[in-house]
């Protein structure tokens, strides 16, 4: 099968800046995936978001090289509204993105501009409102809600395109830790339930290690690493050149496996942690 997305060679320079925000990216994933995209201020992961929803180059100016394919279209030659119905993108600030006053209107919004029928509209919409588990929302004011509910109405109005790949750049990073993991979790059952392919950009790593499969590392415009999120935060030359926040438990068992007691796989949460940790205390009883 084709995959669903496909970056082949793809170079990017802003108006009148003499380096690369991309250089020679290569990516390939396939449909169904959750991939995590992470990597330093600056590395060119919003700009590897506007590539892929064609924003870049269709209404940014500027030069590039090789192309960005998304489910067989090629983005710098399709029109964006045509793309919207296969990609669909959330950012960081939920008040920059949403332009209506009640939720179910922010969800018409999209799809009047895609032109879709009254009455599909009005299904669209219970659909996604539903599938994003905010139906109670529908005839509310976006002005009262939380920065955690707006990122969810975001999502929905995303999700009412059906498109089959949701790109979400940052979506957490005005939430406190509890609405986090609840962005992430509704991310997880919308690619499980609904096989919408997800790619997560995200610079708390301790957020996406343990939730995602594989994990893509940008520095400097270049994929620097692409693997599970174990094996990445395995390599300390990696995390420290990426400037990434290693979770502590995963320092920890670094650490001990530096020290050459600890043999396993590197835990990325707490639970894990204090699972091998007994494991590793009993072990060590055992042979005392
Ligand atoms: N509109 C722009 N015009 C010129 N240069 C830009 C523009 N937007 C980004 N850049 C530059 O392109 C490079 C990549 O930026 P980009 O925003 O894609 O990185 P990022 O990894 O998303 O960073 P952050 O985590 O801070 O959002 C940076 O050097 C940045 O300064």
């Amino acid at each position: 099968m084709d995959p669903i997305i496909k970056v082949e060679n793809f170079t990017f320079y802003y108006p009148e800046s003499q380096v690369p925000a991309l250089d020679g990216i290569n990516l390939t994933v396939q449909e169904g995936e959750f991939l995590g995209l992470t990597g330093p201020t600056g590395a060119g992961k919003t700009t590897l978001a506007l590539a892929l929803n064609g924003i870049i180059p269709n209404f940014q100016g500027g030069r590039m090289g090789g192309r960005v394919m998304v489910a067989g279209l090629d983005t710098a030659k399709t029109p964006c509204a045509r793309l919207a119905g296969v990609i669909g993108s959330v950012f960081q600030d939920p008040e920059a993105q949403l332009v209506a006053e009640v939720v179910e209107d922010e969800l018409a919004f999209g799809l009047e501009n895609l032109a879709v029928p009254r009455e599909e509209m009005r299904q669209r919409i219970s659909a996604a409102l539903e599938m994003v588990g905010i139906a109670s929302l529908r005839h509310r004011s976006l002005r009262e809600l939380s920065g955690g509910q707006k990122q969810k109405v975001a999502i929905a109005a995303a999700v009412a395109l059906r498109p089959r790949v949701l790109v979400l750049d940052e979506p957490t990073s005005e939430l406190d830790p509890r609405g986090t993991l609840e962005i992430v979790a509704l991310l997880q059952r919308l690619n499980r339930d609904y096989g919408i392919t997800i790619l997560l950009i995200e610079q708390k790593i301790s957020v996406l290690a343990p939730r995602v499969p594989r994990l893509v590392c940008l520095n400097k415009g270049r994929i620097v690493a692409d693997a599970s999120p174990r094996q990445i935060l395995a390599q300390e030359k990696l995390t420290t050149e990426l400037g990434l926040e290693v979770p502590p438990v995963t320092a920890l068992f670094r650490m001990l496996r530096r020290a050459g007691v600890y043999h396993g796989d590197l835990p990325l949460e707490v639970d894990e942690g204090r699972r091998e940790l007994g494991r590793l205390l009993g072990h060590q009883a055992s042979r005392t």
